[in-house]
């Protein structure tokens, strides 16, 4: 089975080395625009080829994986249109949003080519195939988004065998859940570090006092731009949802605290302590 990866980044390097090691037919093709990612997957014997084209590998490919940042994703989905293609191809992406993959994906899916979307809750706030991990994806949560019932089926088999959990889900169900699962905990991660700009200034020496609490809440702040750039211009209006929520409430502990309201702060840590024993 020869499987193209296109983006051989933490996330489309780790799934290759996993489907690499899961499967002794799987041959994997290597795509970078980045050529020290693709030496490095020879180095580490990742790939049996590779190239920083995809249109020369995807004519013989089984499998296309499409884990490059999403609005590169969605361009790909659009040049896949006018290539040949292997009949029986299945195309898969890695995309942390859903809808706007698929709607790329439609026309795709219209010439009668099985394409599945995909989205592992898995990975950190590294990047790049430095950060490659074989074992990145074992029992995470992995979403499948398709109405072809044989193209997830496929999918399926590729993926049982690297030890996820399959989840099926709508695309707009999908993305409003990473909007607060994911979207909005990044967004106020970088704010927390942003919002130090002027202390650290003043005090050089603050990060050397950071204990866990600023550690654990900020480590996702460290996380690539580009590809958080990406998620939230794809996934606005509920990114945007998820703000406003945010927003609001934190506006209730600032009125709580102006004035002086220790019952309503009581409450406020109270309710998010029950909340946060479900995660
Ligand atoms: N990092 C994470 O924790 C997770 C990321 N994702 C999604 O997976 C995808 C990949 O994410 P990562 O692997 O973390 O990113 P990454 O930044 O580690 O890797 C992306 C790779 O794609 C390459 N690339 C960028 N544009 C390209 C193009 N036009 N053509 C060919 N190669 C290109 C880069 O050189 C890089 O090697 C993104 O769509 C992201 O939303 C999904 C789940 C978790
Ligand atoms: O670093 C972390 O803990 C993350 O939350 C990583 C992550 C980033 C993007 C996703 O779509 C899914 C997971």
């Amino acid at each position: 089975m020869r499987v193209v990866v296109n983006g051989l980044g933490e996330m489309g390097a780790s799934l290759a080395l996993a489907i690499k090691n899961s499967r002794d037919d799987a041959e994997i093709i290597g795509v970078d625009r980045n050529l020290d990612a693709l030496n490095k997957a020879k180095k580490i014997d990742l790939v049996v080829d590779t190239s920083s084209d995809l249109k020369s590998v995807v004519a013989d490919a089984d499998v296309i994986i499409l884990a490059t940042p999403i609005r590169a994703i969605i361009a790909t989905l659009h040049d896949l249109l006018d290539l040949t293609l292997k009949p029986g191809v299945l195309i898969m992406d890695t995309g942390s949003t859903k809808d706007q993959v698929m709607q790329a994906a439609q026309p795709l899916i219209k010439k009668g080519i099985a394409f599945v979307g995909g989205h592992a809750m898995a990975g950190t706030q590294r990047a790049g195939i430095d950060a490659v991990d074989g074992h990145l994806y074992d029992q995470v949560p992995y979403f499948l988004v398709s109405d072809d019932q044989d193209a997830v089926y496929r999918a399926k088999e590729l993926l049982n065998g690297i030890g996820v959990h399959i989840i099926r889900v709508e695309a707009q169900q999908h993305d409003l859940m990473m909007a607060y699962l994911s979207d909005l905990p990044h967004v106020v991660a970088a704010t927390l570090v942003n919002s130090t700009t002027q202390t650290l200034t003043d005090y050089p020496e603050l990060p050397n006092y950071a204990a866990g609490g600023f550690k654990d809440t900020t480590r996702i702040g460290a996380a690539d731009p580009q590809m958080w750039t990406d998620i939230l211009m794809t996934n606005h209006d509920a990114t945007l949802e998820s703000l406003e929520s945010f927003q609001s409430s934190l506006n209730r502990v600032i009125e709580a605290l102006k004035a002086n309201d220790a019952t309503t702060i009581y409450d406020f840590f109270d309710h998010s302590k029950q909340l946060r024993q479900k995660f």
